[in-house]
């Protein structure tokens, strides 16, 4: 988790979203932000400055592990996604290879989830990551926290590994090939 020695600082890609814009969902059908999962977490997370994005995730019903408390594979999921939204900054597709969670407090249903999230450094195709959700308000006490190393892909490591039907489907709409080839213009 500790960026090795020749590790660069990030550098925000020039024609990364504007602090404040929303960045959109990536999939329809991604559990973490896709519109299409009715159990999803629907996050919507916005760029800030440097290479950071937050994002909120209110905690539903159908997010429980203990009861009335969230799942902690829940809150590992909207911290992944959020880090995962770190791409846009940088303008490179990346997955996670390495999520390291602590869990600090119980997060109650219906509690909003402040998420934050930045880039540490890069190192080759490796992006050191942090983040934090924060309950009570973006200044709230940090509730879950994490650290990672997401790992720069090409389109090709969805279009190799993910089920036919799916990619069939995301490559014959127009929008979804705009969000994957957008990711993929980093020089
Ligand atoms: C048009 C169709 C496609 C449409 C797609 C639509 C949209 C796409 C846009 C965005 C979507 C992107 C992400 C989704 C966003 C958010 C969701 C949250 C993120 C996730 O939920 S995403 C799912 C979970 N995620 C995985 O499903 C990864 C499974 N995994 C693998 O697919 C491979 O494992 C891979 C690719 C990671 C590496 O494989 P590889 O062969 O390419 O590379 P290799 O092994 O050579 O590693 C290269 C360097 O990374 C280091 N390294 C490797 N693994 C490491 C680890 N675990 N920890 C620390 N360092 C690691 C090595 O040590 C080496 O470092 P060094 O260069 O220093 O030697």
């Amino acid at each position: 988790m500790t960026p090795p020695a020749g590790a660069r600082p990030p550098v925000r890609h020039p024609e990364a979203p504007a602090p404040g814009e929303i960045i959109g969902s990536h999939y329809e059908h991604c559990f973490g932000c896709g519109g299409g999962q009715p159990h999803g977490l629907h996050l919507e997370t916005r760029a800030r400055e440097g290479v950071r994005v937050t994002a909120e995730f209110r905690v539903k019903e159908a997010h429980q592990g203990a009861p009335g408390l969230a799942h902690g594979g829940v809150l590992a999921t909207a911290l992944d996604e959020t880090l995962g939204a770190l791409g846009w900054m940088l303008r490179v597709i990346a997955v996670t290879g390495r999520l390291e969670t602590d869990y600090l407090r119980p997060v109650p249903v219906d509690t909003v989830l402040h998420l934050d999230a930045e880039v540490l450094a890069v190192h080759g195709r490796k992006i050191y990551c942090t983040a934090t959700g924060r309950i009570g308000g973006p200044e709230g006490p940090v509730a879950v926290r994490a650290d990672a190393v997401f790992i720069e892909v090409k389109i090709d490591h969805f279009i190799e590994n993910g089920r036919s039907a799916e990619i069939q489907a995301v490559l014959a709409d127009p929008d979804q090939v705009k969000v994957a080839r957008a990711l993929e213009v980093n020089p």
